[in-house]
């Protein structure tokens, strides 16, 4: 994420991850005040062993574009709310990449930090069966938590 005030929104993404047994780590890392720890962090992440890159920014998101630009990786853009424009601003700049470097983009703030982690999972259980069965038994658990009745 591009700074600590995100990790509010971000946790959610984290927190999925958790529930899923993905294994995950969480940084601060942006591509305006901390340019060389993205270009360190973005090239070397496959050599690593990452599989997916979560990476959510807010305001002039150029996090997650430039993150796609220096990996092969898999990269999901979360438009963090911004207090100015709600988070139009995000989504816009994280939406809106040229063709031939893509970032699958989600929702703005928390609804797109949950989906990010269950989309990385199920992208990750395309070659982990183990995992698909987790996330079935997740949306399974989910289903069954939506009452009938309002009251
Ligand atoms: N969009 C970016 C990038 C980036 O794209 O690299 N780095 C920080 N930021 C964003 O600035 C907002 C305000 O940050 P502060 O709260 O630290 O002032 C955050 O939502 C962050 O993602």
């Amino acid at each position: 994420m591009g700074s600590t005030s995100d990790w509010e929104t971000m946790r959610h993404a984290a927190r999925v991850l958790d529930e899923l047994d993905v294994p995950h780590e969480t940084r601060v890392v942006s591509a305006h005040r901390t340019p060389q720890r993205l270009y360190d962090y973005a090239t070397g992440a496959a050599d690593r062993g990452l599989k997916v890159v979560i990476a959510g920014a807010g305001g002039a998101a150029h996090l997650p574009g430039m993150a796609a630009s220096m990996t092969h990786l898999p990269v999901l853009g979360v438009p963090v709310e911004s207090k100015a424009l709600k988070g139009v601003d995000s989504l816009y700049s994280i939406v809106q990449m040229p063709g031939g470097i893509p970032v699958g983009t989600l929702a703005i703030g928390k609804p797109g930090a949950i989906n990010a982690g269950l989309l990385a999972a199920a992208i990750l259980a395309t070659s982990d069966e183990a995992l698909a069965g987790r996330l079935k038994a997740w949306r399974t658990a989910q289903t069954d938590s939506v009452a009938t009745d309002p009251e």
